[in-house]
């Protein structure tokens, strides 16, 4: 089949369809450059979009090119960051081949589509100084809020302005747990001074959650050291928490000082307006209309956590794309009154963890780590579907918090988890005493 005879806008209609969570509105930018051995090459505009398709939507794509032109193929992402003649492919451990970020940046968690408001304005500027003059202007800087404000985009934020405004810096980007575990980890294997030499010797470090060093003594004391080694170099360091420094429990008294040097900025609640905006914009993201009625309509309903406008957006969107159903505001009030009805989730995923590390006996860094022993993928796969049903975490996020892994591990393991406690009575119940447990954590 040669290449032109490929009708590549009807596949990706066809993809939306078969996957309408993933479908955004960039898909508009895809090309297909080649076809050739049975495998399409599908050209990205950057690397964190290859890098989100490869991860997430490489099913969805293959599926549709599949029925659409009625031949098993394969599909491809490449990207072309170096504007060389040839388009490189997509390597899945690096972010751009000029930078070394080992964690997998969002191709939707940009300064663009962060809308700034009353409530984040000093958050989001002091993250556009410091990706534009590092260690220089605010370091440290300490983004604080409650949950799904905006802390873990702006971090994203940085580092995607970073990478594509420099060349050849090292930014280490995790979660204080990762940090965390990596650090147990050397420790259990003899390897601290290659922890040492990775975690100090970079231009960046990023630490997501960082009030996970609560009570941890010996991290504390790690990190302490850490921060030294990079701030006296002038390299900037980014920490973001639920909370401020001081409200950080059995925070060393040496970290809670470093950690005021620079600039503690709190993210609040958005006004309406923000959320307003919030709602437009993601639904641009998304490739999703929506009438001003349906906007205003879930910036009214949902007023703490824009994590849960995101989810209404979604929403809408699949009904739309797989139904051809228009969004209206009957459609909207349909969604968000069973959200009214719904009780409110107050689990978080440390909720559930926890309730899975003490019901197994297993150790969190095991669940977040890479072992293939029966005795830790089970529980880590019964903690992935139990924070799907109990959390309001999208897969993305339940991956990012479980070790890093993908949508799509996290998408087979809750399939898995569900066929198989259908028959499998000692799941069945493994599930049912779990459920209790949160539900009795849930109160
Ligand atoms: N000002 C904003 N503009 C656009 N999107 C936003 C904004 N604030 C938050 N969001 C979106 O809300 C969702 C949740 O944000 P994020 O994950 O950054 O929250 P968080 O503060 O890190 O939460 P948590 O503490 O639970 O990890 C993301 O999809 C993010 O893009």
């Amino acid at each position: 089949m040669p290449q032109n005879a490929v009708d590549f806008s009807s596949i990706i209609d066809a993809a939306r369809k078969a996957d309408p969570a993933n479908a955004r509105g960039w898909y508009e930018q895809l090309e297909l450059v080649s076809f050739e051995g049975g495998t399409l090459k599908v050209m990205c505009p950057t690397t964190a979009i290859a890098n989100f398709l490869s991860s997430n939507c490489t099913h969805a794509f293959t599926a549709a090119a599949q029925t659409v032109t009625g031949h098993l193929l394969g599909v491809e992402f490449v990207c072309d960051d170096f504007e060389e003649d040839s388009p490189q492919q997509y390597q899945p451990q690096q972010n751009t081949a000029n930078h070394d970020i080992p964690y997998t940046l969002h191709p939707d968690l940009t300064f663009d589509n962060f809308v700034v408001g009353q409530s984040n304005r000093l958050a989001h500027a002091s993250c556009v100084a410091i990706s534009n003059s590092l260690g220089v202007t605010y370091n440290p800087l300490f983004i604080h809020s409650n949950a799904g404000l905006g802390k873990t985009h702006l971090l994203h934020a940085i580092c995607t302005n970073v990478a594509s405004n420099t060349q050849n810096l090292k930014i280490r980007f995790l979660t204080c747990e990762a940090f965390v575990s990596k650090f147990v980890e050397a420790i259990e294997n003899g390897d601290l001074l290659k922890f040492q030499e990775t975690f100090r010797n970079v231009d960046m470090l990023i630490l997501d959650d960082v009030q996970f060093l609560s009570d941890r003594e010996s991290s504390q004391d790690e990190f302490f050291h850490t921060f030294n080694a990079l701030h006296s170099q002038r390299k900037q360091i980014v920490l973001s928490a639920d909370r401020p420094p001081s409200e950080i429990p059995s925070l060393d008294e040496r970290l809670l000082s470093r950690f005021k040097w620079g600039l503690v900025a709190r993210i609040d609640k958005p006004s309406y307006e923000t959320r307003l905006a919030i709602v437009k914009k993601k639904a641009r993201v998304r490739g999703i209309e929506i009438p001003e009625d349906v906007a205003s309509a879930i910036a009214s309903k949902i007023t703490s956590n824009i994590r849960e406008i995101e989810g209404a957006i979604t929403t809408l969107g699949a009904i739309a794309y797989t139904d051809n159903a228009e969004i209206d505001i009957s459609l909207c009030n349909d969604i968000l009154g069973c959200k009214e009805v719904e009780p409110q989730s107050v689990l978080s995923f440390a909720d559930v963890i926890e309730a899975v590390v003490k019901y197994f006996k297993v150790k969190q860094s095991d669940l977040k780590g890479k072992s293939r022993q029966k005795s830790i993928v089970r529980p880590r796969q019964i903690t992935m579907y139990l924070a799907r049903h109990k959390t309001k975490m999208s897969l993305e996020e339940i991956g990012y918090k479980i070790g890093g892994r993908d949508h799509s591990t996290v998408m087979h393991s809750i399939d898995k988890i569900a066929k198989l406690s259908r028959e499998d009575k000692l799941l069945k119940q493994q599930i049912k005493d779990l459920d209790n447990l949160l539900d009795v954590a849930k109160g």
